[in-house]
């Protein structure tokens, strides 16, 4: 079918003349210098007047003559003006003034924005006259409490309205000065009361928890319980070594680091709202007023009251923690010297640094040891060791040593809580942050999704995968909201991401016609990824048309008010698109997915779409050569032969890791060994649970309506069997003269199969002109009277 593209038409801005001087930067400096003394001055005058206003009526009353003397500090005008204003005007309200005074002098010293020093003297004299009013009402002569106009105001109202009607009248005004002012609602008050009551909720369970198990601390006693349990056996080491080793050969000692443990708070999860700055430029004025009366446009308002996953939901396990022996560890750095001296390579230094799964035994071979030959010995340390998973890393990137990582026969899990919990995480800026998990030094591993751009995780059954993608999907959950990021789930396993299903409304992304979210049968995935490019599409076009270069800059411009929704935009969350079973994907359905993979993978970058693959089975027929050059970021679990290896990595090492979330990373350059974050199917559930109970938008995000190629109208559509909203659609496109099936689906929310059904009738009915490639089609009626003239005539 033929598709237009949606092309927006810029509405001319009218600009409303405003009878407006310039004033050069000396005068602005004299004429704000002017104001802010004589609102000193009145300020001063107005003071004098409440305690002298009285000794001075005689030489008020004789003003202006040059004999008469006042009390007044600021003499006869001081005297003269405290009068006009206080008692024959406003009352001690008038202090207002001098205050408005001086503020206009210092917005025109400082060049402020001078719509809000209008608002400002708007709202000032409006509150001037009610304090007027509210003094008068309690004052029984004109005195300067409410001064002679609140006096007068008040015995005029008392009369017709008596003093209740009075007293109910100034607390309508109190209450509409503070709705308009400070835009105070009913529910903004209540909204107070109910997080106070939830601070003081939190407070409490905070300290429950402090009491229970102080997380925290917890680690940080057994790091130092372990450090003390190394310090004394390796101030004796000397001894046992000798035994075994030529002194010729004998290694320098082992020096011990061990990862000190992260020592944060679980911080409160809260909802960070992106602050952008504003830039200020004269042609943005509209824009700039927009944002000053209703603020920054914020994507979040829908679901305003969204509360983020707390940290409670995730669980803390009893293996977390370092746990190594130092028998263990001295046994282990004998047996490689042990080994290398076998070889004839003696060692200057070793030093060995504990993570989680493998502890890295770092040693500087004597002068003149070739790197090879080490790294070929790789197969019989890992004999005598009797350990899978050694790896050899010769040299250590920037480090000048050579790395021997040996797995530790107890390893420990790498909560997601603990990770989540990381101040790394938390305090992180990234736009999608992915906690994966923590590295051998013990630090918490986080990366930004939007900057891999695309992932591709491969590891043999059993080793981690699920595990790894749902410790990905949870960090997006508990740092997004709903609004900013949208998944689409392809499980052909049909099992591993069916708790998803729970949070469909707020977090998942569908085609228009599909009932279920997740996608498990494999030939709707073909059309879910052809719309994902029909989005991609739609979305460069948009970026087009407001002149950035991807999609941060398009939000912080939409968010500025800077774009406007009538021409099509919207604010854009991120998608990511998660694929289970890749291999599988490509078995049944091959270049019909690959096709448009590879397209994603190349392009949606800059637009947000970033893509997820997992698969089993890295052969190079699933990972193919176009895949692989698009996903740089790559994350391999276990396989099971160096083949394997070499197609995800391009180098061995994941056939020699150790399994349950043991994985190696790499964006393209470094090998970075991590131990993935542990997060069980219970915890998703929680999540899930949590997050599905709260209000959710009306329904999924829907991804445009992709064509299948069997589609296509003809042209001399029965007036009958027109569509229902064929009148509309004509409307929409009379009134924004623009054809375009695109105008359609965004105005009348359809489906792009539907939209395009529409414009094909149209077309027919002579009201847009034919399709014209990348170009919106011409709408050949101008405007709605002709429309309804044709519409009528057709029906004769
Ligand atoms: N990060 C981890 N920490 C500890 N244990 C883990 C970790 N990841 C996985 N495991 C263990 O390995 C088991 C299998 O993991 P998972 O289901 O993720 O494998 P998989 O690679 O997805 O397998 P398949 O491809 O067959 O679905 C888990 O049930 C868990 O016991």
């Amino acid at each position: 079918m033929a598709k237009s593209k949606p092309k927006t038409k810029k509405t001319p801005i009218k600009k409303v003349r405003t009878f407006s001087f310039k004033l050069s930067s000396q005068q602005k400096l004299v004429l704000g210098s002017l104001l802010i003394i004589l609102g000193f001055w009145l300020f001063i005058a107005f003071i004098s007047y409440c305690f002298t206003g009285n000794e001075d009526q005689s030489a008020i009353s004789s003003f202006p003559s040059r004999t008469s003397e006042t009390q007044n500090w600021v003499s006869q005008v001081g005297a003269w003006f405290g009068e006009l204003f206080i008692h024959r005007g406003f009352g001690i309200a008038s202090f207002i003034f001098s205050g408005l005074i001086f503020l206009s002098g210092v917005y025109t010293l400082m060049n402020i924005n001078k719509a809000k020093l209008r608002k400002h003297w708007f709202w000032g004299i409006l509150i001037i006259i009610w304090l007027s009013i509210l003094f008068g009402f309690f004052g029984n002569t004109k005195d300067i409490l409410g001064g002679t106009i609140g006096f007068e105001i008040n015995s005029l109202l008392q009369d017709y309205i008596g003093k209740i009607g009075v007293s109910l009248l100034l607390a309508f005004g109190l209450i509409t000065y503070l709705a308009m002012r400070f835009k105070v609602t009913f529910e903004s008050i209540t909204n107070i009361f109910k997080s106070a009551k939830k601070d003081i909720k939190d407070e409490l369970s905070n300290m429950k928890e402090d009491v229970v198990v102080p997380f925290d601390n917890n680690l940080s006693e057994e790091a130092e319980a372990i450090k003390s349990a190394f310090e004394i056996p390796l101030e004796n080491k000397e001894t046992e070594p000798k035994k075994t080793i030529k002194p010729k050969l004998e290694p320098a000692p082992l020096e011990v680091k061990i990862p000190e443990p992260e020592i944060e708070k679980e911080p409160e999860l809260e909802i960070k709202v992106e602050e952008v700055k504003e830039e200020k430029s004269e042609t943005d004025n509209l824009a700039d007023k927009l944002v000053e009366d209703f603020g920054q446009f914020d994507p979040t308002l829908e679901l305003a009251k969204y509360q983020f996953p707390t940290l409670d939901l995730l669980k803390k396990y009893d293996t977390e923690g370092i746990t190594i022996n130092q028998e263990e560890l001295e046994e282990n750095k004998n047996r490689i010297v042990d080994t290398l001296n076998n070889y004839k390579i003696g060692i200057s230094s070793i030093k060995a640094t504990i993570g989680p799964t493998v502890t890295l035994y770092e040693i500087v071979p004597d002068a003149g040891i070739r790197i090879s030959k080490i790294k070929n010995l790789e197969d019989d340390i890992a004999l005598s060791l009797s350990a899978l998973g050694i790896r050899i890393i010769a040299p250590i990137p920037g480090k000048g040593t050579i790395g021997i990582e040996v797995p530790n026969k107890n390893s420990t899990i790498v909560s997601m809580r603990s990770v989540i919990a990381s101040k790394k995480f938390q305090a992180s800026e990234m736009q999608l942050p992915i906690a994966l998990g923590k590295t051998i030094s013990n630090e918490t591993f986080v990366v930004d999704l939007a900057k891999m751009p695309h992932l591709l995780m491969a590891g043999a059954t059993g080793q981690g995968k699920s595990v790894g993608l749902n410790a990905v999907l949870t960090s997006l959950l508990y740092k997004k909201h709903p609004a900013e990021v949208k998944f689409v789930l392809v499980d052909p396993k049909k099992v591993e991401l069916t708790l998803f299903n729970k949070i469909e409304r707020h977090y998942l992304a569908k085609l228009p016609d599909s009932e279920d979210a997740i996608i498990t049968d494999n030939t709707k995935v073909i059309n879910t990824l052809n719309s994902l490019c029909i989005e991609m599409d739609n979305r460069y076009e948009l970026l087009k048309n407001a002149f950035c270069r991807n999609i941060a800059e398009y939000n912080v411009k939409f968010k500025a008010r800077k774009l406007n929704p009538n021409d099509g935009h919207q604010f854009l969350p991120y998608i990511v698109l998660v694929v289970d079973e890749f291999a599988d994907l490509i078995m049944t359905a091959g270049k019909e997915v690959e096709t448009p993979i590879a397209r994603l993978a190349q392009l949606a970058r800059a637009i947000g779409i970033h893509l997820i693959i997992a698969t089993q089975r890295p052969s190079v027929n699933v990972i193919t050569g176009i895949i692989k050059a698009n996903f740089p970021a790559r994350i391999a679990f276990r396989v099971t032969s160096k083949i394997d290896s070499r197609t995800i990595l391009d180098g061995s090492g994941a056939d020699q890791l150790i399994g349950r979330g043991d994985m190696l990373y790499t964006q393209g350059n470094d090998l970075i060994r991590v131990q993935c974050a542990f997060v069980d199917t219970p915890e998703v559930e929680k999540i899930t649970d949590f997050i599905g109970s709260q209000k959710a938008y009306p329904e999924a995000y829907l991804l445009p309506e992709y064509v299948g190629e069997e589609s296509g109208t003809s042209l001399d559509i029965d007036i009958s069997d027109r569509d229902k909203l064929f009148k509309d659609a004509a409307i929409v496109i009379v009134t924004a003269q623009q054809g375009s099936a695109s105008l359609l689906q965004r105005k009348l929310k359809l489906g792009y199969n539907r939209a395009g059904r529409l414009i094909d009738q149209l077309e027919a009915a002579g009201i847009v002109g034919p399709f014209e490639g990348s170009k919106a089609r011409q709408v050949l009626v101008p405007d709605l009277t002709a429309l309804d003239k044709l519409l009528q005539d057709e029906l004769l």
